[in-house]
């Protein structure tokens, strides 16, 4: 008798910049033993790369050239998240401000965001383990819109304002409020990630704290029957 491998799990959850999507996310997926998958790091590391090459971000034409030789790896156990382009670990390289700076205007390519969304696809199918956490802007509406598991991570712009401000020091904590801001103008004119599709569950996170949030997704996982098709 040949087994089969299940299909894994797949919870997908959209927001906005600072909402907590990627720490929420790993955290979720530690918890259930499950993969987590951060496609915004897809989009960095291509942007990183254009930037490296001395590519203008807004040259769509040569950024879809460059996605030819676009060699990317990230790694889908929440205790071991790497992000590497060729021979370069770029884990850090990719949060650099020059970077968050340069991504949206690469991720409006449609060129682009189908080639990721048909990569992100695969990683998820692949993934060795009963579930995986993905994470971005377009995972409940494009990526995985029959995903058994679809919500929105949100909070108040003053509190992922805040939150992301605590993350840094002096001119970078003063800057990074208006870096998100204008972000997500630029993100939400591609995928619409501030408001839940139908059949999307939100989590505003704005009054809870870390554990609670995370504890709020996986009670929405928890009261969904994850093993209808
Ligand atoms: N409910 C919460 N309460 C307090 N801090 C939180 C909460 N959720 C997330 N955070 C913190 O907010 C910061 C931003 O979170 P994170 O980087 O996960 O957001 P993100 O949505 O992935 O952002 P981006 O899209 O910009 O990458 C982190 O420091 C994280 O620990
Ligand atoms: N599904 C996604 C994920 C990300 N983007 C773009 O990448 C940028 C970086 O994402 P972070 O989650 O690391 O903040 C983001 O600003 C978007 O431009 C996307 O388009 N779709």
């Amino acid at each position: 008798m040949t087994e089969t491998t299940p299909t894994p799990v797949l919870v997908a959850i959209d927001g906005p910049a600072g909402s907590g999507k990627s720490s929420v996310s790993k955290a979720v997926a530690s918890r259930l033993g499950y993969g987590f998958l951060d496609t915004g790091a897809a989009y960095r590391a291509l942007a990183w790369l254009v930037l490296e090459n001395g590519i203008d971000q807004n040259d769509a034409d040569a950024v879809i050239r460059i996605l030819a030789d676009f060699d990317y790896e990230i790694g889908t156990d929440p205790a071991e998240y790497h992000v590497r382009v060729g021979a370069n670990d770029v884990t850090d390289a990719i949060r650099e401000p020059r970077v968050s700076a340069a991504v949206s205007a690469i991720a409006r390519v449609p060129e682009v965001r189908s080639h990721l969304v048909e990569l992100f696809r695969s990683i998820a199918a692949g993934v060795d383990k009963p579930g995986i956490v993905v994470e971005g802007r377009d995972i409940t509406t494009v990526v995985a819109p029959d995903a058994p598991v679809r919500i929105l991570l949100t909070a108040s712009e003053e509190a992922r304002m805040a939150r992301r401000s605590a993350e840094l020091q002096d001119d970078a904590a003063a800057t990074a409020g208006a870096e998100l801001k204008k972000r997500d103008q630029a993100d939400s004119r591609v995928v619409d990630f501030l408001n839940a599709a139908e059949g999307v569950t939100t989590v505003d996170s704005t009054e809870l704290n870390f554990a609670e949030t995370v504890d709020a997704v996986i009670a929405v996982i928890a009261a969904t029957d994850t093993t209808a098709d």
